[in-house]
């Protein structure tokens, strides 16, 4: 029976929560930290431990099959490579910066400058929307450095908090591109193995609605509800219970994690008391 070859990265920001989105849809692999493949007991899925800047090439040539993957690095590397689903974690961004002491007047004064970076499509890319000439030096790590050693005007790097760019006294003055993990599929799959990833996608898609979702439980007078169930949509509609007590209800709901705390002022605002919020596992539609 055809295995689902998935690329994992083997250490560093993403391969926590890319081994985390893993269990939680329910795939169970031994996980040796020292081995460079591992099976999965209860899914067909064979997992690949590998460098996250190595995982395009692989990809490419089918190698693997799919990956979980840094957008920004399937951007810089990854011609032809589609993105299946987009995972929510290790979001970040490939921004340029400048010293803080020097004045930013756009970026046209970008022009003719030395820009240190270890993503050199994606800044020659910028450079020609922008129509623009420069000299790239390209490094593979401690990118923020560069000014301060002479070795350029300005980087092109990730940021996230920002704080190693303010540590070296760097201020972001333009943003490439947005980034997040992502699921990315090879050209090259085969028919079987697309049918185990669109499972393991369904799958994917049931945990991260139910990430971004709450369910909320409430009781309510019955004269309130009509308001109520306005605020409260619900997947179809929300679930309305009798309580024992006359006149009053439960009701019940999912909201969107990002309108929460909106819809719990205006919640209160009707006269609903008891409100819970509970997070959900999972989330089948
Ligand atoms: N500070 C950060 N905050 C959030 N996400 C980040 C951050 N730094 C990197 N990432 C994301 O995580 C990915 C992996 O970064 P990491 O530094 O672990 O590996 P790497 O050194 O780029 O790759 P490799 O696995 O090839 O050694 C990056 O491509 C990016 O998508
Ligand atoms: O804006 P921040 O939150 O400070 O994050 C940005 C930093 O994180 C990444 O480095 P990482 O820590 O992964 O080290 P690395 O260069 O060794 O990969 C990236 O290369 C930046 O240097
Ligand atoms: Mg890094």
């Amino acid at each position: 029976m055809s295995k689902l070859k998935i690329a994992v990265q083997k250490s560093g920001r993403l391969h926590d929560d890319s081994m985390k989105i893993l269990k939680e849809v329910g795939i169970s692999i031994d996980n040796g930290r020292d081995q460079l493949k591992a099976s999965a007991k209860n899914f067909p899925l064979e997992v690949f431990y590998l460098r996250n800047g190595d995982i395009p090439q692989y990809l490419k040539d089918g190698i693997i099959d799919a990956a979980i993957i840094g957008e920004n690095v399937l951007i810089e590397n990854g011609n032809n490579i589609g993105i299946v689903e987009k995972l929510g974690f290790s979001s970040c961004r490939v921004s340029l910066a400048i010293p803080k002491s020097d004045a930013y007047s756009g970026i046209q004064s970008l022009n003719g400058k030395r820009i240190a970076t270890s993503y050199p499509n994606t800044v020659n890319a910028f450079l020609a929307k922008n129509n623009l000439k420069a000299q790239l030096h390209i490094i593979n790590g401690s990118v923020e450095i560069a000014p301060n050693i002479g070795l350029a005007d300005a980087i092109v790097d990730i940021v996230s908090s920002g704080s190693t760019l303010f540590k070296n006294n760097l201020e972001e003055v333009e943003v490439l591109l947005q980034s997040e993990a992502v699921l990315a599929v090879s050209p090259k799959i085969g028919v079987e193995e697309q049918t185990i990833l669109n499972k393991l996608q369904f799958r994917l898609q049931s945990v991260l609605k139910a990430r971004n979702s709450r369910y909320v439980l409430l009781n309510a007078p019955n004269e309130k509800l009509d308001e109520i169930i306005r605020i409260l949509p619900g997947m179809k509609s929300p679930t309305v219970l009798p309580l024992a007590k006359t006149g009053w209800s439960s009701l019940h709901s999912v909201i969107d994690k990002n309108d929460f705390w909106g819809i719990i002022d205006a919640l209160k605002e009707t006269g609903a008391e008891g409100i819970l919020v509970c997070p959900i596992e999972n989330m089948v539609l």
